[in-house]
Parts: C-alpha cells; structure tokens; sequence
C-alpha cells in the first residue's frame, strides 16, 4: 500500500511504517499527479481535499492530524465512501497555552490584573471548553457564546452580542462554517467590531476568516484602546502586514504547535486508520512521547498568586517569542512573507504544555487553587 504524507507530520513513519511505503512532500504541492497510487492520504490544514484532488484517485483513506476539517470536502467523502478522520482535540491544550500567555503578556504591557476582567468565550468545544475550565478554575468571570450547544443543552450560555457589550477580552474558538445558521466566516464584522468595549483585547486562534481582517485593521487604526491578538490570517500564508502590524502580538498559525498536541493528532489519525480497516493498533503513543525538559516547579507558601501563575505558564511558554519571530519574518516582499510563515511552522522549537508540570505550593489554598487550575499534579 502508498501512503503520501504532509512532511510536517511527525512520527508517521513510527505509527504507518508497517502498513506501506511512505512518501512525503510538502503539504501545499499535494495535487492529483502527486498522488500517485496512494491510498492512504495524511495532511495538516494546509492542504485542501476535494473531489478535484481525489476523484478517479485510489486513495481510501484521508487522515488530518489536525483538529480542524475545513480543508476537507466530508459530504464528497461520503458520497465517494472514503473514510475518514481528524484529530478532535489534540492541540487544544497547546492553544490554552497560546491564549493564557498573551493574556499574561497584555496585562504585563496595559498595566492590568487579570482577575478584574470579564472574559467572552466564543466557541466552547474542545479549545473553548477548556479555556473556560481554566479561567474559572483561576476564579475569573467568564461567559460562553455557543449557540449550538445552547440548542443541545442547559447551561449558562450567552449571545454574541452580550458578549460584545460585556466583555473585556474576547477569545474565539468556532470552527470555520461558511453558511447555515451557525455560519462563523466573519462572525466579527465591521459592525461588531466597531462595538468593541473601550480597551477591549480579541483574540482569535480559531480560523482567520472568522473575523473580518480588512474591518479589524481599520478598528485597530482608528481605535488604539484595542488590542488583537491573532495566530491566525485570512488568505495565510499570505499575511495583511499592516494588520499584523497593528496587533499586541502577531503569530504563524502555531496556538496548537506543542510537541505533545502534534504527536497526539499522528496518533489519533494512527487509531482511526486501524479502526478503518479493523486492525488492532500496535503502536501506542506513550512509548513515543519524549521526556519533558522541564518536569517541575517548587514555590514557597510566601509566593504572590499572580507571579506564580505567569511563571508557571512562561517557563513553559511565552507567546512573545513567536510573535517576535514573525515579526522578523514580515520584512521582504510577498513571496519572501509566505515562505517565511511556513518556515516558521515547519522549523517550530519542541514546545510542552502547561499541564505537564508537577508544581509544589505547600499547604496554600489560593496557590494551590491556581495549581490546579492550570492542570498541573500538586506535589504533596
Ligand atoms: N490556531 C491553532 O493552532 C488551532 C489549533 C487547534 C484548533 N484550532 C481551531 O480552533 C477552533 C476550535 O477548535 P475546537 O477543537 O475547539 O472545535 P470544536 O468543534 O471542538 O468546538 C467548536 C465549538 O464552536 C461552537 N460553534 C459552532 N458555531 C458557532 C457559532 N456560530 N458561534 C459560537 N460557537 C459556535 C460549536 O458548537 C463547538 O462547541 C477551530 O476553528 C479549529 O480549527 C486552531
Ligand atoms: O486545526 C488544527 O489542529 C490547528 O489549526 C493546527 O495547529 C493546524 O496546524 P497545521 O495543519 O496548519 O500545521
């Protein structure tokens, strides 16, 4: 059997290896010449899958090692009885990272305490839903936007626009969905946007189009009381410059980009592909897992709540430094731009997650409180 791989997937050799040859290439020269007589297709989000590159193809099988699926065309799957699969919620701790550390370093640079603000989360799946665990784990207030779920279930859900007049920062964490009731492509549009509480931070680690990146440029040059953050563009690799420039911090599509979400999502995929074909998985992703670096943390009783809390999430990861290094990547001209985003995200530096560390606080209720809100083991 072929099996064509994106080449930014990691350890698909170690998971695929038994099951056939495997090819790499770069995700974006996937087409249907490369194809070959593969089977078995594995991409990341950049690659697009449709009928154009699959019909008359023999692939049987297409693995996203991504939590995203809007470059995959399901109903034509179904239609064309190809199996299929994502990676529900590989990298969604990597993107609470993402959102804790600029949340950390926009306090740090407006001169605010984090526990005073009101937080709108936008999307409460597997990103979203753990984003709020945290944020009102650490005791902050925070209101949920999710309008399917509020069909589905009881629960404190709110509207959009509640979210919008009431909240200081705004987080988003919808899928992408062209059309249909719950349709997010510009889900902030000029019109929200422009109702924006004064000082009020977006951040978007969603999908870019799901805010409208021309109309936010335009806000955030007229509005300096606002502050973005976005991981996240419109028409990427291809970046607005001018936007990115105006935003708090600016990254490369890598809110997800920990070591353990990617070697996640090859195992998931892994899974599904054995399930596909009724096979007995053989490879089990905990052999494969590297040792973390950094294993642990040890406070004293005498600690501030709030300086713990940024060291923990700093010494794992501070958001600044990718912001830095795409900063850098925006000078030369388009084609330089591009090349740099992918880049960046090919040669992105091993990175953990948060909830890896074993922290010791002794017998402090509110430190231990921040502890375990953060997912971390309590030493003790
Ligand atoms: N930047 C990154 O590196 C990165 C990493 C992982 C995921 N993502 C993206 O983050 C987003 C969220 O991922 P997820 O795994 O949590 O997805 P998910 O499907 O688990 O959750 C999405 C949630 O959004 C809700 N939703 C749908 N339409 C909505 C609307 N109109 N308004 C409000 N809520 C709505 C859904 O009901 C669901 O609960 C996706 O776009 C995904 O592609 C980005
Ligand atoms: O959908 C996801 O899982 C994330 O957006 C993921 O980080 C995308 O990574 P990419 O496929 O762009 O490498």
């Amino acid at each position: 059997m072929h099996i064509l791989a994106d080449e930014n997937i990691p350890l698909v050799e170690a998971f695929f290896a038994e099951h056939g040859e495997i090819r790499r290439m770069h995700g974006r020269t996937i087409n249907r010449a490369a194809l070959g007589d593969s089977e078995v297709l594995l991409v990341r989000s950049v690659t697009r899958v449709d009928r154009e590159l699959l019909e008359g193809s023999r692939v049987r099988f297409v693995g996203t090692c991504t939590i995203g699926t809007d470059h995959l065309d399901l109903d034509y799957f179904e239609e064309a009885g190809i199996a299929w699969s994502s990676a529900p919620g590989c990298n969604a701790r990597g993107v609470v990272d993402y959102v804790l550390g600029s949340l950390l370093a926009l306090a740090e640079g407006e001169g605010v305490e984090l526990a005073d603000l009101r937080y709108g989360v936008v999307g409460a799946g597997e990103v979203g839903g753990r984003l709020v665990e945290v944020l009102r784990g650490l005791g902050w207030n925070v209101r949920v936007c999710d309008p399917p779920r509020q069909a589905r279930e009881t629960g404190e859900f709110v509207g959009l626009d509640e979210i919008i007049e009431e909240c200081d920062v705004i987080s988003l964490h919808t899928p992408l969905i062209l059309e249909g009731e719950h349709a997010t492509f510009h889900l902030l549009d000029q019109a929200r946007l422009e109702r924006l509480r004064p000082g009020a931070w977006l951040i978007n680690a969603s999908r870019g189009a799901v805010v409208d990146n021309a109309a936010l440029r335009e806000q955030l040059a007229q509005r300096p009381d606002i502050q973005a953050v976005l991981d996240v563009w419109e028409g990427e690799p291809q970046v607005d410059v001018a936007l990115a420039e105006l935003c708090w911090i600016a990254t490369p599509h890598i809110a997800g980009y920990s070591l353990d979400g990617k070697l996640r999502g090859t195992a998931q995929v892994y899974q599904a592909f054995c399930a596909s074909r009724g096979l007995e998985p053989k490879v089990e992703l905990a052999e494969l897992m590297p040792e973390t670096p950094l294993c642990g943390l040890s406070f004293a009783e005498t600690a501030s709540p709030e300086d713990m809390l940024a060291t923990i999430c700093r010494a794992v990861y501070d958001p600044r430094r990718d912001d830095a290094a795409f900063r850098r990547s925006l000078a030369g001209d388009d084609k330089q731009r591009r090349a740099g985003f992918d880049r960046l995200r090919k040669q992105y530096p091993p990175r953990r997650e948060i909830d890896g560390l074993e922290i010791e606080v002794g017998s402090h209720a509110q430190l231990q409180q921040i502890v375990r809100a953060l997912g971390c083991r309590l030493k003790g």
